[in-house]
């Protein structure tokens, strides 16, 4: 290559746009569900403390990642910088995430489905999850480039039918319902740790950074800039989801959606009562769907190329249909036999990822630091933040299986 002529590298939206994408998915759904205890104010704050740590905890990656050679997975930066142990930890981690997101996929997709067909013809929910499961197989089977370009088309659906929805709903919102006014003595704060966990499966987009790096030739600006805005824009989503839903259903609503088995069949079913038009209805509808496929599509390709590599499956049709069944068919059998575990499973998600997307990163930033003083790229703050990610990872943890053995207070 001349001199003259520099690498061309691509823009830093199309990587905000895949940090976003894979970002924006089931995790979101469960938001306004897990938050209806500490209510509006106080999960905005939850929010952005969790954004903040997310992406620092993605930079020390970045970081890390930037010393090694173009796309090394995490397994390599894992083994070389904390050794075998915590190699082991970290992948058993990224599987568990992969797998159990896969089945609250599923269980979701069931769930709308099942929601949206019922005033044309009942069709359960289990079945609707199977359909829905299928046809994710068949696409990731058929290639990466099949997903990639239905992805495109999903997220630009989803840009569409968010702004067109949340437009509208947005001129709706109640002070009263948002500031939950009406309520008197109301009890917001005991109900906070527990929703910790969720926020966090919301912000997950990890797995991504080693891809992102190589997409823009191991350039550190390129990337911090497409984490930033990447991450900002799921954390704007986050933030007008809560402000349309938390102001347009009343949180003693809640009760009845966490009863019903809180999943987003049932969330949406409270905007039924006549809060939005028909019209919005739809969109939101229409947007559900797009958001949980692509985060399915994305989630299960990884799960897919994880598994082809663990057990050395090839890539031919044959090799991918192994590699498919070992994919789709356990959290398959799972979303038969459990239909309505989709609430559990972001919570266990957001406890796994705490290891991979959380402390991992942390530690090996530190690590790397020890090893390659001469590094060009340094994630903010120093040591200080590598601590301040960990105790939010802590945190995390602690909220995790205090709300697991009943020791937290639930909103109910
Ligand atoms: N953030 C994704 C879940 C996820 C977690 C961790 C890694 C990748 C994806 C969602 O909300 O659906």
């Amino acid at each position: 290559m001349s001199q003259t002529t520099p690498i061309k590298r691509p823009s830093v939206f199309g990587g905000a746009m895949i940090i976003a994408g894979t970002a924006v998915g089931a995790g979101m759904f469960s938001i306004p569900i897990v938050t209806s205890g500490v209510w509006f104010s106080g999960s905005t704050l939850m929010l952005v403390y969790t954004w903040f740590c997310m992406f620092m905890s993605g930079l020390m990656l970045l970081e890390a990642n930037l010393n090694y050679p173009v796309g090394s997975s995490f397994h390599t930066m894992v083994k070389d910088l904390l050794g075998n142990i915590w190699n082991s930890i970290n992948g058993l981690s990224v599987a568990f995430v992969l797998y159990i997101l896969t089945y609250a996929y599923i269980s979701a997709g069931g769930s709308i489905i099942s929601h949206t067909l019922t005033s044309v013809f009942s069709i359960n929910q289990t079945m609707a999850g199977l359909l829905f499961a299928i046809l994710v197989a068949f696409i990731v089977w058929l290639s990466t480039k099949a997903v990639d370009r239905i992805n495109t088309i999903l997220i630009g659906g989803m840009v569409i039918t968010f702004v067109f929805s949340v437009s509208d709903m947005f001129a709706q919102v109640q002070p009263e319902i948002l500031f939950n006014r009406n309520e008197s003595n109301a009890e917001y704060l005991p109900y906070a740790l527990a929703a910790f966990p969720y926020l966090l499966a919301s912000f997950g987009y990890h797995g991504n950074i080693p891809g992102l790096a190589k997409y823009y030739h191991q350039d550190a600006k390129s990337v911090v800039h497409s984490l930033l805005i990447g991450t900002l824009i799921a954390l704007v989503i986050y933030l007008l989801w809560q402000y349309v839903i938390q102001g347009n259903i009343p949180r003693a609503g809640f009760k009845q959606v966490i009863a019903e088995g809180g999943n987003i069949g049932n969330l949406l079913a409270q905007l039924d009562n006549g809060v939005v038009t028909p019209l919005v209805k739809q969109l939101l509808n229409a947007f559900s769907y797009m958001a949980l496929a692509s985060s399915f599509l994305g989630v299960s390709l990884g799960l897919l190329d994880y598994i082809a590599d663990f057990f050395k499956f090839e890539d031919t049709p044959a090799g991918r249909t192994k590699s498919a069944l070992v994919t789709f068919v356990p959290p398959t059998v799972a979303a038969l036999l459990f239909p309505d575990g989709f609430l559990y499973a972001i919570g266990f998600a957001g406890l796994a990822a705490t290891i991979w997307a959380v402390i991992v990163p942390a530690m090996l930033a530190r690590a790397s630091r020890k090893k390659f003083p001469q590094a060009t790229y340094h994630a903010p703050g120093g040591n200080s933040m590598v601590y301040f990610v960990i105790l939010f990872g802590l945190i995390n943890i602690v909220a995790h299986i205090a709300s697991t053995i009943n020791l937290l207070p639930v909103y109910k």
